[in-house]
């Protein structure tokens, strides 16, 4: 399994051991302590949902794992190695790709530029280095039928794609370079039914080819259609853990209002 996953050029983790380990973790803005304390484990394959109330620490926590905050306190390690190095360039070096809101995408640009964005491929004509749009293009398209993603007109800036088609860019792009595991910020907030459910389908998709996703979003129903694991934030601490089966919505809902002890 995992060697044909190989040759299809996904990043393929040992599943033996979680690919993401954060203990301890803790982090303090001045006054403000934004995380306390807090264990996660994340395996290859598998989807967790992050959850919580506004303020309840989701961004902060991702932030430390996409490498954009280092963490007062606490230890990560990833794919079996200690991170002590918090930049979001070495993050995606080792495998670690967030897609926020917005997407990062360069509008004007199509997606296969999208795809090689900071990082083109270039070939020498002549002497000198020149982007290499056809091999770009190839790739690109390789890497969208990987996931399954189906735009028509690759030429199109992607400023012109809709709302899901975009993310499903942003995910090919980030599969496309090897991550391990994709950080996903409310990918379904800004898009309509019929795309909605693409990105479920997508997300799914990631899972199946072994890589690992945390999925923050407000929205329950997506929770239980594709999440394996719920981690609950409240204010800073892990209120919650477990399967949506085995936790049901009731107590997953109690516990973002009111924490651990109440839930
Ligand atoms: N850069 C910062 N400086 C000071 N305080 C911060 C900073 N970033 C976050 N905080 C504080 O840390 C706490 C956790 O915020 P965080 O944004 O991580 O929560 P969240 O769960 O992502 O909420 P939301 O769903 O509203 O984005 C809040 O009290 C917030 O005000």
């Amino acid at each position: 399994m995992n060697k044909r996953l190989e040759r299809l050029g996904f990043a393929v983790s040992n599943t033996a051991k979680p690919l993401l380990v954060l203990s301890g973790i803790t982090k303090r803005f001045g006054a403000v302590e934004a995380l306390r304390n807090v264990d996660l484990d994340v395996r290859a394959g598998e989807v967790v949902a992050l959850l919580g109330d506004n303020g309840a620490g989701k961004s902060t926590l991702i932030k430390i794992v996409s490498g954009a905050h280092p963490p007062s306190g606490g230890s990560m390690l990833f794919d079996g190695k200690a991170v002590r190095q918090f930049d979001p360039r070495h993050a995606r070096e080792i495998g670690i790709e967030t897609i926020y809101q917005d997407l990062a995408l360069a509008e004007n640009l199509n997606v296969g530029a999208n795809i090689f964005l900071g990082r083109e491929l270039r070939q020498h004509r002549l002497g000198l280095p020149m982007l290499d749009r056809a091999r770009m293009r190839e790739e690109a398209t390789q890497a969208l039928e990987q996931l399954d993603i189906h735009i028509p007109d690759l030429n199109q800036p992607v400023g012109e794609l809709s709302g899901g088609q975009r993310q499903a860019v942003a995910v090919a792009r980030a599969v496309y370079w090897h991550a391990k595991l994709v950080i996903m910020d409310e990918p379904t907030a800004a898009v309509g039914v019929g795309e909605h459910e693409a990105i479920l389908q997508l997300i799914a998709r990631l899972a199946e080819h072994g890589v690992a996703v945390i999925l923050i979003t407000h929205t329950m129903a997506d929770v239980w259609r594709v999440a394996d694991r719920i981690v609950v934030l409240t204010r800073g601490a892990k209120a919650l853990e477990g399967t949506p089966t085995g936790l049901g919505e009731d107590a997953v809902v109690r516990s973002m209002l009111f924490g651990r002890q109440q839930a």
